[in-house]
C-alpha cells in the first residue's frame, strides 16, 4: 500500500491537531445542547469516530450511505442513497459530518434531503475541501483543511475502495490509476 503513495499532503499530527481544533469549537457552538452526528458512509467513518470523542457535549449517531464515486476517480454526478437514517431528525440539532467535498454533489443532496426532514438545526462539517472542483453551491460550516484539485486517499477516503486505512491523507502514484 505505502509504494502507491506520492506525496503524503496532510500528516496524522496535522489530522488529530485539527480534529482537536474542531471538536473545542463544536463544543462551544453546541453548548447545552445535543448534537445528533450524522455519518456519510462509508468514508467519513473515521473522522467522525474521531471528532466525536473531541466534542464534549453529548452526542447522538447516526450514518447515511451515499455512493457517487463507484471504482473512479470522477463522479458519476447521481448520488443513491444506499443505506437511510435509522431514526428520525425532526426537531434535533443536526450536524452532517463528511470526510470530503469535491463536486458539493453529494453534500446538497443530503442537505436538501435532511433539510425536509424538519431538524431543529442543520449544519455541514467536512474534513477536506476541494473548493475549485465545487458545481453546485453550498454553505459549509466547518472545514478541515482545503486541498488542490488531487485525488487524494487516506483517513477513510478511498481510491476502488483501497486505502481507507492509512493513518494520513495522501495522493497516490498516477501508475495506481492504471493498474
Ligand atoms: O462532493 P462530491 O463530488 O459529491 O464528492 C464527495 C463524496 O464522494 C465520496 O464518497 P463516495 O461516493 O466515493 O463513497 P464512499 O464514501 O463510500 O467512498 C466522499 O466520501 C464524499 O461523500
Ligand atoms: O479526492 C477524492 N478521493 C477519493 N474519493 C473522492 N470523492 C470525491 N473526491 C475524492
Ligand atoms: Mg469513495
Amino acid at each position: 500500500m505505502n509504494q502507491d503513495i506520492k506525496e503524503v499532503l496532510i500528516s496524522e499530527e496535522a489530522l488529530k491537531q485539527r480534529v482537536s481544533e474542531l471538536g473545542k469549537a463544536i463544543s462551544e457552538r453546541y453548548k447545552g445542547q445535543e448534537l445528533l452526528m450524522i455519518g456519510v458512509l462509508k468514508g467519513a467513518n473515521v473522522f467522525m469516530s474521531d471528532l466525536m470523542r473531541a466534542v464534549s457535549v453529548p452526542i447522538q449517531i447516526d450514518f447515511i450511505a451515499a455512493s457517487s464515486y463507484g471504482s473512479s476517480t470522477e463522479s458519476s454526478g447521481v448520488v443513491r442513497i444506499v443505506k437511510d437514517l435509522d431514526y428520525s431528525i425532526e426537531g434535533k440539532h443536526v450536524m452532517i459530518v463528511e470526510d470530503i467535498i469535491d463536486t458539493g454533489l453529494t453534500l446538497k443532496y443530503l442537505y436538501d434531503n435532511f433539510s425536509a426532514r424538519k431538524p431543529a438545526s442543520l449544519s455541514i462539517i467536512s474534513l477536506l475541501d476541494k473548493p475549485e472542483r465545487r458545481k453546485v453551491e453550498l454553505t459549509v460550516d466547518y472545514t478541515g483543511f482545503v486541498i488542490p484539485d488531487e485525488f487524494i486517499v487516506g483517513y477513510g477516503i478511498d481510491y476502488a475502495e483501497k486505502y481507507r486505512n492509512l493513518p494520513f491523507v495522501a495522493t497516490l502514484k498516477a501508475e495506481v490509476y492504471t493498474k
